[in-house]
Protein backbone atom coordinates (compact mmCIF):
# COMPACT_ATOMS: atom_id res chain seq x y z
CA UNK A 1 0.00 0.00 0.00
CA UNK A 2 2.95 2.34 0.68
CA UNK A 3 6.12 2.89 -0.22
CA UNK A 4 8.43 -0.15 1.91
CA UNK A 5 10.11 2.45 4.36
CA UNK A 6 7.28 4.82 4.91
CA UNK A 7 8.20 4.48 8.41
CA UNK A 8 11.68 4.02 8.42
CA UNK A 9 13.31 5.01 11.89
CA UNK A 10 10.28 5.15 13.52
CA UNK A 11 9.47 3.19 16.65
CA UNK A 12 6.50 1.80 17.45
CA UNK A 13 4.59 0.06 20.44
CA UNK A 14 1.80 -2.20 20.15
CA UNK A 15 0.09 -3.09 22.97
CA UNK A 16 -1.79 -6.75 22.35
CA UNK A 17 0.82 -7.03 19.63
CA UNK A 18 1.43 -11.08 20.63
CA UNK A 19 -1.78 -12.19 18.82
CA UNK A 20 -4.64 -11.25 16.12
CA UNK A 21 -5.31 -7.67 14.93
CA UNK A 22 -2.04 -6.19 17.18
CA UNK A 23 0.25 -9.04 15.45
CA UNK A 24 -0.92 -8.04 12.28
CA UNK A 25 -0.65 -4.62 12.50
CA UNK A 26 2.79 -5.39 14.07
CA UNK A 27 4.13 -6.76 10.94
CA UNK A 28 3.02 -4.15 8.43
CA UNK A 29 4.83 -1.43 10.97
CA UNK A 30 8.24 -3.84 10.24
CA UNK A 31 7.33 -4.22 6.79
CA UNK A 32 7.30 -0.55 6.57
CA UNK A 33 10.73 0.19 8.09
CA UNK A 34 9.79 0.66 11.92
CA UNK A 35 10.86 -0.99 14.97
CA UNK A 36 8.15 -2.18 17.19
CA UNK A 37 7.97 -2.94 20.36
CA UNK A 38 4.93 -5.68 21.32
CA UNK A 39 3.61 -5.73 24.61
CA UNK A 40 1.03 -7.72 26.64
CA UNK A 41 0.23 -9.96 30.05
CA UNK A 42 1.44 -13.21 28.83
CA UNK A 43 5.53 -13.51 28.10
CA UNK A 44 5.42 -17.18 26.30
CA UNK A 45 3.35 -15.65 23.64
CA UNK A 46 5.25 -12.49 23.06
CA UNK A 47 8.00 -14.95 22.62
CA UNK A 48 6.50 -16.74 20.41
CA UNK A 49 5.30 -13.56 18.38
CA UNK A 50 8.95 -12.00 18.44
CA UNK A 51 10.38 -14.82 16.94
CA UNK A 52 8.14 -14.79 14.27
CA UNK A 53 7.98 -10.99 13.54
CA UNK A 54 11.99 -10.77 13.72
CA UNK A 55 11.84 -12.37 9.99
CA UNK A 56 10.62 -8.94 9.34
CA UNK A 57 12.64 -6.51 11.05
CA UNK A 58 13.57 -5.32 14.63
CA UNK A 59 10.59 -6.17 16.87
CA UNK A 60 10.94 -6.16 20.88
CA UNK A 61 8.55 -7.16 23.40
CA UNK A 62 7.70 -6.18 27.03
CA UNK A 63 5.35 -7.85 29.74
CA UNK A 64 2.82 -5.47 30.79
CA UNK A 65 -0.20 -5.61 32.51
CA UNK A 66 -1.76 -2.13 30.85
CA UNK A 67 -4.49 -2.09 34.11
CA UNK A 68 -1.42 -1.95 36.26
CA UNK A 69 -0.08 1.95 36.30
CA UNK A 70 3.65 0.40 37.28
CA UNK A 71 3.53 -2.30 34.80
CA UNK A 72 3.41 0.71 32.11
CA UNK A 73 5.67 2.68 34.22
CA UNK A 74 8.03 -0.38 33.33
CA UNK A 75 7.01 -0.36 29.75
CA UNK A 76 7.78 3.30 29.28
CA UNK A 77 11.65 2.46 30.98
CA UNK A 78 12.16 -0.02 28.70
CA UNK A 79 11.62 1.92 25.84
CA UNK A 80 13.43 5.01 27.06
CA UNK A 81 16.70 2.47 27.53
CA UNK A 82 15.85 0.73 24.13
CA UNK A 83 15.06 3.95 22.08
CA UNK A 84 15.29 6.85 23.99
CA UNK A 85 12.16 8.13 21.74
CA UNK A 86 8.87 7.06 20.44
CA UNK A 87 6.88 8.24 17.44
CA UNK A 88 3.67 5.99 17.75
CA UNK A 89 1.15 3.74 19.81
CA UNK A 90 -1.31 1.66 19.03
CA UNK A 91 -3.81 1.00 21.71
CA UNK A 92 -4.95 -2.69 20.60
CA UNK A 93 -5.03 -4.30 23.90
CA UNK A 94 -8.40 -5.37 25.33
CA UNK A 95 -11.32 -7.99 25.80
CA UNK A 96 -13.92 -8.56 27.34
CA UNK A 97 -17.11 -11.48 27.81
CA UNK A 98 -20.41 -11.66 26.09
CA UNK A 99 -23.07 -11.44 29.08
CA UNK A 100 -26.51 -10.03 29.07
CA UNK A 101 -26.45 -6.95 31.34
CA UNK A 102 -28.41 -8.42 34.27
CA UNK A 103 -26.05 -11.09 34.81
CA UNK A 104 -22.75 -9.26 34.57
CA UNK A 105 -21.13 -8.99 38.15
CA UNK A 106 -19.34 -6.10 39.83
CA UNK A 107 -16.06 -7.47 39.40
CA UNK A 108 -16.83 -8.34 35.64
CA UNK A 109 -17.50 -4.96 35.15
CA UNK A 110 -14.88 -3.47 36.51
CA UNK A 111 -12.41 -5.92 34.93
CA UNK A 112 -14.16 -5.17 31.18
CA UNK A 113 -14.09 -1.10 32.27
CA UNK A 114 -10.31 -1.04 33.59
CA UNK A 115 -9.25 -3.50 30.42
CA UNK A 116 -10.54 -1.29 28.09
CA UNK A 117 -10.84 2.03 29.34
CA UNK A 118 -8.26 2.49 32.24
CA UNK A 119 -5.83 0.41 30.62
CA UNK A 120 -5.51 2.43 28.03
CA UNK A 121 -5.60 5.80 29.35
CA UNK A 122 -2.73 4.62 31.74
CA UNK A 123 -0.80 3.45 28.50
CA UNK A 124 -1.64 6.60 27.06
CA UNK A 125 -1.03 9.26 29.56
CA UNK A 126 2.33 7.62 30.69
CA UNK A 127 3.57 7.12 27.12
CA UNK A 128 2.66 10.68 26.08
CA UNK A 129 4.29 12.34 29.24
CA UNK A 130 7.57 10.41 28.66
CA UNK A 131 7.90 10.51 24.92
CA UNK A 132 5.29 12.53 23.15
CA UNK A 133 5.13 15.85 25.10
CA UNK A 134 8.59 16.23 25.34
CA UNK A 135 8.88 15.58 21.97
CA UNK A 136 6.55 18.03 20.69
CA UNK A 137 5.79 14.83 18.16
CA UNK A 138 3.13 11.85 18.76
CA UNK A 139 0.61 9.77 17.29
CA UNK A 140 -1.94 7.55 18.97
CA UNK A 141 -4.08 5.22 17.48
CA UNK A 142 -7.04 3.55 19.82
CA UNK A 143 -8.50 0.06 18.77
CA UNK A 144 -11.72 0.46 19.98
CA UNK A 145 -15.19 -1.33 18.75
CA UNK A 146 -18.45 -0.82 16.51
CA UNK A 147 -20.54 0.76 19.71
CA UNK A 148 -22.27 3.12 16.99
CA UNK A 149 -25.44 1.89 18.13
CA UNK A 150 -24.32 0.99 21.56
CA UNK A 151 -23.58 -2.88 22.17
CA UNK A 152 -26.26 -4.74 23.33
CA UNK A 153 -25.00 -8.57 24.35
CA UNK A 154 -21.56 -6.43 25.99
CA UNK A 155 -23.06 -4.03 27.50
CA UNK A 156 -19.30 -3.09 29.52
CA UNK A 157 -17.36 -3.14 26.58
CA UNK A 158 -19.56 -1.07 24.82
CA UNK A 159 -19.43 1.96 27.62
CA UNK A 160 -15.53 1.37 27.90
CA UNK A 161 -15.30 1.90 24.52
CA UNK A 162 -17.45 4.81 23.94
CA UNK A 163 -15.20 6.10 26.78
CA UNK A 164 -12.11 5.83 24.64
CA UNK A 165 -13.76 7.00 21.48
CA UNK A 166 -14.28 10.03 23.57
CA UNK A 167 -11.21 10.38 25.33
CA UNK A 168 -9.87 10.25 21.75
CA UNK A 169 -11.50 13.70 20.80
CA UNK A 170 -10.37 15.25 23.90
CA UNK A 171 -6.84 14.39 23.73
CA UNK A 172 -6.70 15.32 20.05
CA UNK A 173 -7.51 18.85 20.85
CA UNK A 174 -5.30 19.02 24.25
CA UNK A 175 -2.36 17.64 22.28
CA UNK A 176 -2.11 19.09 19.24
CA UNK A 177 0.00 22.21 20.23
CA UNK A 178 2.61 19.22 20.93
CA UNK A 179 1.53 17.86 17.07
CA UNK A 180 -0.22 14.96 18.80
CA UNK A 181 -2.47 12.90 16.70
CA UNK A 182 -4.91 11.25 18.13
CA UNK A 183 -7.32 8.51 16.32
CA UNK A 184 -9.56 5.75 16.84
CA UNK A 185 -10.38 2.87 14.93
CA UNK A 186 -13.26 0.62 15.30
CA UNK A 187 -13.59 -2.22 13.78
CA UNK A 188 -16.67 -3.91 13.25
CA UNK A 189 -16.42 -8.57 13.22
CA UNK A 190 -12.96 -9.24 12.00
CA UNK A 191 -11.79 -13.07 11.70
CA UNK A 192 -9.32 -12.82 14.69
CA UNK A 193 -7.95 -14.85 17.60
CA UNK A 194 -10.03 -12.92 19.49
CA UNK A 195 -12.88 -14.37 18.58
CA UNK A 196 -12.36 -17.95 19.02
CA UNK A 197 -13.47 -17.09 22.57
CA UNK A 198 -16.98 -16.62 21.14
CA UNK A 199 -19.55 -19.36 21.12
CA UNK A 200 -20.39 -20.59 18.08
CA UNK A 201 -24.30 -20.12 18.59
CA UNK A 202 -23.10 -16.45 18.68
CA UNK A 203 -20.58 -16.74 15.53
CA UNK A 204 -23.30 -18.38 13.63
CA UNK A 205 -24.94 -16.32 10.79
CA UNK A 206 -22.65 -13.43 11.76
CA UNK A 207 -21.87 -12.45 8.51
CA UNK A 208 -25.40 -12.37 7.62
CA UNK A 209 -25.41 -9.33 9.36
CA UNK A 210 -22.83 -7.42 7.80
CA UNK A 211 -24.24 -5.63 4.36
CA UNK A 212 -20.68 -6.77 2.81
CA UNK A 213 -21.60 -10.42 3.81
CA UNK A 214 -18.08 -11.32 5.11
CA UNK A 215 -16.25 -10.87 8.37
CA UNK A 216 -13.15 -8.46 8.28
CA UNK A 217 -9.77 -9.15 8.37
CA UNK A 218 -6.37 -8.44 10.76
CA UNK A 219 -5.18 -7.02 7.64
CA UNK A 220 -7.71 -4.29 6.83
CA UNK A 221 -8.09 -3.41 10.32
CA UNK A 222 -3.71 -3.27 9.78
CA UNK A 223 -4.25 -1.35 6.73
CA UNK A 224 -6.49 1.53 8.31
CA UNK A 225 -4.21 1.78 11.37
CA UNK A 226 -1.20 2.37 9.36
CA UNK A 227 -3.06 4.67 7.00
CA UNK A 228 -3.65 7.01 9.98
CA UNK A 229 -0.38 6.50 11.60
CA UNK A 230 1.12 7.54 8.12
CA UNK A 231 2.12 11.34 6.88
CA UNK A 232 -1.02 10.53 4.29
CA UNK A 233 -2.96 11.16 7.44
CA UNK A 234 -1.24 13.98 9.06
CA UNK A 235 -4.29 16.30 8.60
CA UNK A 236 -6.68 13.77 10.39
CA UNK A 237 -6.62 14.08 14.23
CA UNK A 238 -9.74 13.36 16.64
CA UNK A 239 -11.66 11.07 14.16
CA UNK A 240 -12.66 7.41 14.63
CA UNK A 241 -13.10 5.47 11.80
CA UNK A 242 -15.71 2.79 11.39
CA UNK A 243 -14.35 -0.46 9.57
CA UNK A 244 -17.57 -2.92 9.87
CA UNK A 245 -18.51 -3.89 6.04
CA UNK A 246 -21.92 -1.42 7.25
CA UNK A 247 -22.86 -2.89 10.06
CA UNK A 248 -23.20 -0.19 12.22
CA UNK A 249 -25.56 1.01 10.19
CA UNK A 250 -27.69 -2.32 9.80
CA UNK A 251 -28.24 -5.86 11.08
CA UNK A 252 -26.97 -7.40 14.91
CA UNK A 253 -24.24 -7.82 16.29
CA UNK A 254 -25.79 -10.05 18.82
CA UNK A 255 -29.25 -11.40 19.07
CA UNK A 256 -30.93 -10.06 22.42
C1 LIG B 1 -20.10 -11.69 18.17
C2 LIG B 1 -18.76 -11.28 18.29
C3 LIG B 1 -18.57 -9.82 18.46
C4 LIG B 1 -17.15 -9.58 18.59
C5 LIG B 1 -16.74 -8.18 18.78
C6 LIG B 1 -15.53 -8.08 19.59
C7 LIG B 1 -14.59 -9.02 19.54
C8 LIG B 1 -13.39 -8.89 20.35
O1 LIG B 1 -13.14 -7.96 21.07
S1 LIG B 1 -12.34 -10.14 20.15
C9 LIG B 1 -11.03 -9.84 21.33
C10 LIG B 1 -11.46 -10.41 22.50
N1 LIG B 1 -10.40 -10.97 23.27
C11 LIG B 1 -10.69 -11.11 24.47
O2 LIG B 1 -11.76 -10.69 24.92
C12 LIG B 1 -9.69 -11.81 25.28
C13 LIG B 1 -9.40 -11.05 26.49
N2 LIG B 1 -10.50 -11.08 27.46
C14 LIG B 1 -10.26 -11.11 28.70
O3 LIG B 1 -9.08 -11.14 29.05
C15 LIG B 1 -11.44 -11.11 29.65
O4 LIG B 1 -12.60 -11.02 28.94
C16 LIG B 1 -11.40 -10.06 30.79
C17 LIG B 1 -11.51 -8.64 30.27
C18 LIG B 1 -12.51 -10.28 31.71
C19 LIG B 1 -10.09 -10.25 31.52
O5 LIG B 1 -10.10 -9.80 32.83
P1 LIG B 1 -9.50 -10.67 34.02
O6 LIG B 1 -9.45 -9.78 35.21
O7 LIG B 1 -8.26 -11.38 33.61
O8 LIG B 1 -10.63 -11.67 34.14
P2 LIG B 1 -10.96 -12.78 35.15
O9 LIG B 1 -10.89 -14.04 34.39
O10 LIG B 1 -10.20 -12.65 36.43
O11 LIG B 1 -12.48 -12.41 35.46
C20 LIG B 1 -12.87 -11.30 36.27
C21 LIG B 1 -14.40 -11.35 36.37
O12 LIG B 1 -14.96 -11.09 35.10
C22 LIG B 1 -16.14 -11.92 34.94
N3 LIG B 1 -15.92 -12.79 33.78
C23 LIG B 1 -14.76 -13.04 33.14
N4 LIG B 1 -14.97 -13.87 32.10
C24 LIG B 1 -16.29 -14.12 32.06
C25 LIG B 1 -17.13 -14.90 31.20
N5 LIG B 1 -16.63 -15.56 30.15
N6 LIG B 1 -18.44 -14.92 31.47
C26 LIG B 1 -18.98 -14.26 32.51
N7 LIG B 1 -18.24 -13.51 33.38
C27 LIG B 1 -16.92 -13.45 33.15
C28 LIG B 1 -16.31 -12.68 36.22
O13 LIG B 1 -17.12 -11.96 37.09
C29 LIG B 1 -14.90 -12.72 36.74
O14 LIG B 1 -14.78 -12.87 38.11
P3 LIG B 1 -15.14 -14.25 38.86
O15 LIG B 1 -16.63 -14.24 38.94
O16 LIG B 1 -14.49 -14.19 40.18
O17 LIG B 1 -14.61 -15.37 37.97
N1 LIG C 1 -11.75 -9.48 16.61
C1 LIG C 1 -12.79 -8.67 16.59
O1 LIG C 1 -13.84 -8.97 15.98
C2 LIG C 1 -12.74 -7.36 17.30
C3 LIG C 1 -11.71 -7.01 18.14
N2 LIG C 1 -11.74 -5.79 18.77
C4 LIG C 1 -10.66 -5.38 19.65
O2 LIG C 1 -9.44 -5.39 18.97
C5 LIG C 1 -8.37 -5.67 19.88
C6 LIG C 1 -7.57 -6.86 19.40
O3 LIG C 1 -8.44 -8.00 19.40
P1 LIG C 1 -8.09 -9.38 18.67
O4 LIG C 1 -6.79 -9.31 18.03
O5 LIG C 1 -9.28 -9.75 17.92
O6 LIG C 1 -8.08 -10.34 19.94
P2 LIG C 1 -6.91 -10.97 20.82
O7 LIG C 1 -7.61 -11.58 21.99
O8 LIG C 1 -6.02 -11.80 19.97
O9 LIG C 1 -6.10 -9.69 21.24
C7 LIG C 1 -6.19 -9.06 22.48
C8 LIG C 1 -4.78 -8.78 22.92
O10 LIG C 1 -4.80 -7.93 24.05
C9 LIG C 1 -3.88 -8.42 25.01
N3 LIG C 1 -4.40 -8.01 26.32
C10 LIG C 1 -5.63 -8.23 26.83
N4 LIG C 1 -5.74 -7.69 28.05
C11 LIG C 1 -4.54 -7.11 28.32
C12 LIG C 1 -4.03 -6.40 29.42
N5 LIG C 1 -4.74 -6.17 30.53
N6 LIG C 1 -2.75 -5.92 29.34
C13 LIG C 1 -2.00 -6.13 28.25
N7 LIG C 1 -2.44 -6.81 27.17
C14 LIG C 1 -3.69 -7.30 27.22
C15 LIG C 1 -3.83 -9.92 24.81
O11 LIG C 1 -2.55 -10.46 25.14
P3 LIG C 1 -2.24 -11.21 26.53
O12 LIG C 1 -3.27 -12.27 26.67
O13 LIG C 1 -0.83 -11.70 26.36
O14 LIG C 1 -2.33 -10.15 27.58
C16 LIG C 1 -4.03 -10.04 23.31
O15 LIG C 1 -2.80 -10.07 22.63
C17 LIG C 1 -9.04 -5.89 21.23
O16 LIG C 1 -9.07 -4.68 21.96
C18 LIG C 1 -10.43 -6.32 20.82
O17 LIG C 1 -11.37 -6.20 21.84
C19 LIG C 1 -12.75 -4.91 18.58
C20 LIG C 1 -13.77 -5.22 17.77
C21 LIG C 1 -13.85 -6.47 17.08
Amino acid sequence: MFQKDIFKGQKVVVTGGGSGIGYTTAKHFLQYGAEVLIASRKEEKLIKAQTELQEFGVCEYQVCDIREVESVELLAEKVKSLWGSLDILINNAGGQFPSRAEDIKIKGWNAVINNNLNGTWYVSQILAKAFFIPQKSGNIINIIANVFRGFPGMAHTGAARAGVDNLTKSLAVEWSPYQIRVNAVAPGIIKSTGLEQYPDEILKGLSDQIPLKTLGSTEDVANLTTFLASPMAKFITGETVYLDGGQRLWGDVFKV
